[in-house]
């Protein structure tokens, strides 16, 4: 919202150059933003939530005490358990979906074999099946098993017959020969001499892969395309799913234009564009994009009447004259678990409960800003809500020493090559051309971390399905 304190991002820039003038200034050394804010009465919070210790929506920002970035994750976490009746699914009732609309949501049930695998014994190579020792007598005509046959007829001993590969084999066969390795002259068939004959050869016994019954996936695993062919394969036709939660997305902000050049001081939302499928991915339905002005009354009743389980804002989440999150939360009664969190770029994101099963995530209008508050705060809410697995940590190490914020996590893209995350340009709070060509992004520890050191990395979830059609 521009027409409020223009300090934007540039200002976070120059707040951290004081910060970090202060981290060297030895007088200050030590005095955290807890320790500022608990000798400022005024900086405490209004209505919070005993989980967090998160303070209140009042008062200006820059000494607000925000809540540790890990700690954010957690709450976020575990916001939603405390207010549903069941972690499976929204209401508990998985939804059952035909395969081809299953690609990317959350399993509700484990996945166990509706049929053996292989569902008989079947050739694994074209060639012949035989029964017993050789050389194998051939029949008169010129017969073959083929796959999606019945069954053929029993095999006698000391005979052989073609056979393709996929198809039963015969009662009675107790290898498979290859095309390749064996010779049909005169109805009789022989087994060149490089390639005798062993029991069971080439053929896949019933059952080897899995028994009727048998746990293939445990609930919870994302349904890749792999994961649609095995459960085709093992029988099923539709496949109970969570319900996914929600998302209705406000893009606050009368300066934004949905196109064209930027002019006269607007510029182009480019948030808007971004968050449904970045949610889509994380699992969310979003249910809509709406572009509010920047107008009290319309965000207090876009918010009050959202049908949706999480509602996400951008923008107007400090302390500007038309930043109207706070109190809009405040008229609503909301429960503000996380108000700030310590992680630059996006420290203003915030995460409140305005019911039961009613969350929103306030993301800072600077666009990194809120790619952090999107990790930092949706992410983990949304792993919850739609029973996702946390992702395994997969640390790496950093190719160039990166500084740090001296009290708070940062947030910085990086690109991976040969095993080492390679810290990118252009990550200020208002850039995407960094994060945009990112593999992921590095968690820098308060102080910063030298080359060489392995820190956390976030995923971006671009290798994730997308279910259903973008917008
Ligand atoms: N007095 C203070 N001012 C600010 C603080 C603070 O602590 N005290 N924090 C700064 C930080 S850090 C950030 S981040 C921003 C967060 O501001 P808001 O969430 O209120 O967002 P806006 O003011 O609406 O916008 C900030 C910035 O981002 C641009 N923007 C907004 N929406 C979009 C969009 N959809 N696409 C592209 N760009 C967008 C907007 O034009 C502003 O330039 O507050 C600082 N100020
Ligand atoms: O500068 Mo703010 O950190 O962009 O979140």
């Amino acid at each position: 919202m521009t027409n409020r304190d223009p300090r934007g991002g540039d200002a976070l820039d120059r707040e951290f150059d004081e910060a970090l003038a202060l981290a060297k200034d030895p007088a200050s050394q030590g005095r955290t933003a807890q320790d500022s804010a608990s000798q400022d009465p005024a900086q405490r919070p209004g209505r919070s939530s005993g989980a967090s210790g998160a303070p209140g929506p009042r008062g200006p920002h820059r000494h607000r005490p925000a809540t540790p970035w890990p700690d954010a994750r957690a709450i976020a976490a575990r916001a939603p358990r405390t207010s549903r009746p069941s972690p499976t699914t929204l209401d508990g009732t998985p939804v059952a979906r035909p395969l081809p609309e299953a690609l990317g949501h959350v399993l509700a049930a484990p996945l166990t074999a509706l049929t053996d695998l292989p569902s008989f014994d079947t050739s694994a190579m074209d060639g012949w099946a035989l029964a017993g020792p050789g050389p194998w007598r051939l029949p008169a005509a010129d017969q073959s098993v083929l796959a999606g046959h019945a069954e053929a007829d029993p095999l006698p001993d000391g005979h052989a017959i073609r056979i393709a590969t996929g198809a039963r084999v015969p009662p009675g066969a107790t290898a498979v020969l290859r095309t390749e390795h064996g010779a049909a002259t005169g109805g009789w068939l022989y087994a060149a001499p490089a390639h005798p004959v062993s029991p069971g050869q080439d053929i896949r016994p019933r059952g080897q892969e899995c028994r009727s019954g048998d746990l293939l996936l445990p609930a919870g695993a994302v349904i890749t395309p792999v994961i649609l062919g095995l459960a085709a394969a093992a029988g099923y036709d539709e496949l109970p799913t969570m319900a996914r939660p929600r998302v209705e997305i406000l893009v606050l902000g009368d300066e934004l234009l949905r196109q064209g050049l930027p002019h006269d001081g607007r510029i182009r939302d480019a948030l808007g564009p971004m968050l449904a499928p970045w949610l889509r991915a994380l699992g969310a339905e979003p249910l809509a994009t709406r572009r509010l002005a920047d107008d009290a009354e319309a965000l207090y009743a876009a918010v009050a009447e959202s049908p949706a389980d999480v509602v996400l804002t951008t923008g107007g989440t400090a302390a500007g004259p038309v930043d109207h999150v706070h109190p809009t939360l405040r008229r609503l009664d909301a429960e503000l678990l996380v108000d700030g969190v310590a992680v630059r770029p996006g420290h203003p994101m915030l995460l409140a409960r305005l019911a039961p099963h009613k969350h929103l995530v306030g993301l800072p209008g600077n666009p990194l800003a809120a790619v952090s508050g999107l990790l930092t705060l949706a992410e983990p809410l949304l792993r919850t809500l739609t029973g996702r697995p946390a992702p395994a940590p997969c640390p790496a190490p950093l190719a160039a020493a990166v500084h740090g914020h001296p009290r708070d996590t940062r947030l910085v893209p990086v690109v991976f090559r040969e095993d080492e995350a390679f810290p990118l340009r252009f990550n200020g709070p208002a850039m995407l051309r960094g994060v945009a060509v990112a593999d992921g992004l590095a968690v820098i520890p308060p102080g910063g971390a030298e080359r060489g050191t392995e820190v956390e990395m976030l995923d971006l979830p671009w290798s994730t399905a997308w279910p259903g059609p973008q917008e």
